[in-house]
């Protein structure tokens, strides 16, 4: 009853309460896990603070983890800007004041040189999937230092909810290296360590010991997640450690998956390919760089020019303005392949005038950057233009739904990170979507594991596109729509798994021989079912 992998609550039977002396110290009634479930989705309705909400279904989680899971696959709409964003951010923030149990694996410069005994503390064998993050850039919040791991908490959570990996074969973790938010150093409820952040040889050499580590303890099949890491550390990171593990930057490779499911979804409610499109994005960071890595790789897949090629139809803009030729000697380097020829341009909507994109990306982790001059500016040379405003939470969207809608006349086909509301304008109803990397990093996982993937390469990500892309129908297209929607993402997150898991044996990066017949199959049989087991 105390532990929540068997807990059932009121839902044991006479039997199971007998056979396990608990008989006594429930009340007699015995319910079932539908009539559980109503109960607390009543209850949860009751709290009209997002945050109330958000530790009801955490202390769900620490009390009956089979009911958490239950509720969230029923109920993936609803509660899924409850545990994950917008509302997983304010809970980052206060984190240290609502912290209650812990959850997830802390590892601090404390630990430094004993990393592995730390993970070996971990109660679970068999991990799989480790989503892990240093809390330095959590969502477009900024540094939030230890407080973070409700990042990689609610990331696990989804993998389990929409990607079916077991929860006892998910682990989080947050490395502690210091935070450099003054305002967290200066809370007295702040839970992490109150020094300023290590940096350079310090930390390469503490994270090359938790790599290390991760391989020695879990093997060379676990895949690991790199999650919500400052620009600098994301790269490297991702650079250093794609040859030697099974790791994947959700950031750069996960967002970069899911965007280009919608734009090529897209063609179909735009009648364009890829390749004749113009792409401008504002924030040339992990987001926004693999993002135009991951579309420049697919068009010249498609069409068979070179990717220096393709990249000329992708532009970037950061906090110095457009990225042009004549400012590659100061670019970090993953800008410099973005740095074409054109003069000087320093404001978002010069460029957008400028270069007249058929695309419009926010990946600058700022809110209401995409002004009324920008959204009018898209809408005067397109039809029908594509506004993806994808920061998050949502108070760093670059616009709002409703923005969009109303300063195109209801042309533009408009998604975002952070979930909107349907918007009535015009008398009619329109409906965003949600460009999310959460509609990619389940299904991509369980592909992974499933074929015992050793290494992720990209032609795993794009093949999670096309079966993402794949999923939209006919009905979601006659909406404007370019993502389907989630109330049936475990079926989604079969076919990309099924999808990835193929693309692995083809690449010969699968261990897990001989090859099943029918993936899609496989994927569906080894998802985890959150109904109770019976323990009589
Ligand atoms: O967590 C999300 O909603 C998407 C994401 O990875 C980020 O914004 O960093
Ligand atoms: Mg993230």
């Amino acid at each position: 009853m105390r532990d929540p992998r068997y807990n059932k609550g009121l839902a044991f039977t006479d039997k199971e309460r007998d056979a396990h002396y608990i008989t006594g110290l429930l009340p007699p009634v015995v319910l079932s896990q539908e009539v559980q479930e109503k109960k607390v989705m009543h209850n949860l309705r009751q709290y009209t603070v997002p945050l109330q909400r958000y530790m009801a279904l955490m202390d769900l989680q620490e009390r009956n983890e089979r009911l958490f899971y239950k509720l969230l696959i029923d109920n993936v709409e609803e509660l899924l800007p409850v545990v994950y964003t917008p509302t997983v951010g304010e809970a980052c923030q206060k984190y240290g004041s609502i912290f209650r149990r812990p959850q997830g694996l802390y590892i601090s410069l404390k630990e430094k040189g004993r990393i592995l005994e730390v993970l070996k503390n971990w109660p679970q064998r068999g991990i799989q999937v480790i989503v892990v993050t240093d809390g330095e850039r959590i969502l477009g919040l900024g540094d939030l230092g230890c407080q973070g791991m409700g990042i990689p908490v609610g990331k696990l959570s989804l993998y389990t909810a929409l990607g079916g990996i077991r929860p006892s074969a998910c682990l989080p973790i947050t490395i502690d290296v210091g935070t450099n938010n003054e305002k967290l150093l200066n809370d007295e409820f702040y839970i992490g360590l109150r020094q300023k952040r290590a940096n350079g040889e310090e930390y390469s050499e503490f994270l090359h010991e938790f790599m290390c580590a991760v391989k020695q303890n879990y093997g060379e099949k676990v895949l690991v997640q790199f999650e919500d890491f400052a620009n600098h550390h994301a790269f490297e990171l991702l650079s250093k450690y794609c040859s030697t593990h099974l790791v994947f930057n959700d950031d750069i490779q996960g967002t970069a998956s899911v965007v280009l499911a919608g734009l090529i979804a897209a063609q179909k409610v735009l009648g364009k390919s890829l390749a004749d499109h113009t792409f401008l994005f504002l924030g040339a960071g992990e987001a926004g760089t693999g993002i135009a890595e991951l579309i420049a790789l697919k068009i010249s897949k498609e069409t068979g020019t070179s990717i220096d090629e393709t990249r000329k139809n992708i532009w970037l803009v950061d906090s110095k303005g457009l990225i042009v030729s004549s400012r590659k000697e100061s670019l970090q380097h993953f800008k410099q392949p973005w740095a074409h020829e054109h003069e000087p341009v320093k404001e978002l909507l010069e460029a957008v005038n400028a270069i007249k994109p058929t695309v419009l990306i926010g990946t600058s982790g700022v809110g209401k950057t995409f002004t009324k001059e920008v959204v009018e500016a898209m809408a005067t040379f397109n039809e029908k233009p594509l506004i993806l405003a994808l920061s998050n939470p949502t108070s760093q969207a670059e616009c709002t739904a409703e923005e969009a809608y109303k300063w195109t006349e209801g042309r533009a086909i408009f998604a975002s990170g952070s979930p909107f509301d349907p918007v009535e304008y015009n008398g009619k109803t329109f409906t965003p979507g949600q460009a999310n990397n959460c509609y990619i990093f389940p299904g991509l996982g369980l592909g992974l594991i499933m074929s015992g993937a050793i290494r992720v390469r990209d032609d795993m990500l794009l093949a999670a596109s096309e079966a993402l892309a794949f999923q939209v129908t006919e009905e979601n297209f006659a909406n404007g729509l370019i993502y389907p929607p989630f109330a049936n993402i475990r079926k989604i997150s079969a076919n990309i798994a099924a999808s990835v898991g193929d693309k692995t044996y083809e690449l010969g990066l699968a261990s897990n021989l001989p090859r099943p017949k029918n993936l899609l199959k496989m994927a569906e049989s080894c998802m985890y079912s959150p109904v109770y087991r019976n323990f009589r």
